[in-house]
């Protein structure tokens, strides 16, 4: 007999931030994202958070998770520095959550996918550090888009970046170069160890990574394939990539828990 498979959409988790609007505490996400991941098939699910870092419930439902972009940066105190630039936001409510729920995922195999903070997030739960100002780093270019422009112009492709030969990512894209939008101010400083670089810019910093002890499908990219990916091939490649990985992640799931249920009394 042919085991059954679920033709639901994977569920996919996508953090939120935590900001203050109007006096009161507010979750946000921007709708690229859920737009983004409902185009490649899944159902997605926005976490405000987990309270006290009881994860069980989340894990209960994901088939995968992404960890999206955001005006914040990841505080420095998790990888041992004193902020540099206090006029920057801060969401420490999110890093709370965020940074345990990776270690989780990954040790789990539930495909993973960072985009720009999820990405920096993602080093720095595995122990890597950050540039907090890329454009003050010697040697590196600024990777911040004017924001006088419009948001055509500051998501428009901004540089080439290299692809690591025989990594995730060419294996995706078959190509050795790209062009990527670019709307980050601090960046990968310390690789985490377990990371491998799959992406460079000119300039040399990492703009993509997997972990490639983790059991499931995970990468990390710090562009945005969120935006407008009808119009741009790589973006929709690379997100089609992730949403295979949830579909496959989901169906064994399904392969696992069916047997018991449906099995004849
Ligand atoms: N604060 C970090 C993160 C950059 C980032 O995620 N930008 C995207 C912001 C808008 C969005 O949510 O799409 C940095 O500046 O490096």
């Amino acid at each position: 007999m042919n085991a059954p498979v679920s033709s639901a959409r994977p569920v996919v988790l996508i953090a939120s931030c935590k900001v203050e609007l109007d006096g009161f505490p507010t979750y946000t996400i921007r709708g690229n994202y859920v737009d983004a991941l409902t185009l490649v098939g899944c159902q997605t699910l926005i976490v405000p958070e987990a309270a006290g870092g009881d994860f069980s419930a989340l894990l209960a439902v994901a088939d995968g998770i992404l960890f999206n972009g955001s005006p914040s940066n990841v505080h420095p105190s998790h990888y041992g520095e004193e902020v540099h630039d206090p006029s920057l936001p801060q969401d420490t409510d999110r890093d709370a959550w965020t940074l345990p729920l990776i270690r989780l995922a990954l040790e789990r195999g539930i495909p993973v996918f960072g985009i720009c903070r999820g990405y920096q997030e993602i080093n720095v739960a595995l122990g890597g550090s950050l540039h907090q100002a890329v454009h003050e780093a010697p040697g590196l270019s600024d990777h911040r888009p004017d924001d006088r422009e419009n948001l055509e112009k500051r998501y428009a492709l901004a540089h080439p970046v290299a692809i690591t030969a025989g990594g995730v990512l060419e294996g995706i894209f078959g190509e050795p170069e790209i062009e990527v939008n670019s709307v980050h101010g601090q960046g990968v400083n310390r690789l985490a160890p377990s990371l491998r670089a799959e992406a460079h810019a000119p300039d040399g910093l990492v703009e993509a990574f997997t972990c490639p002890t983790a059991k499931g499908f995970n990468l990390a990219v710090q562009w945005h394939p969120e935006w407008r990916p009808q119009d741009r091939p790589h973006s929709l490649k690379v997100l089609q990539a992730f949403g295979d990985a949830c579909k496959r992640f989901q169906q064994n799931r399904v392969r696992t828990a069916v047997p018991d249920a449906a099995s004849p009394a």
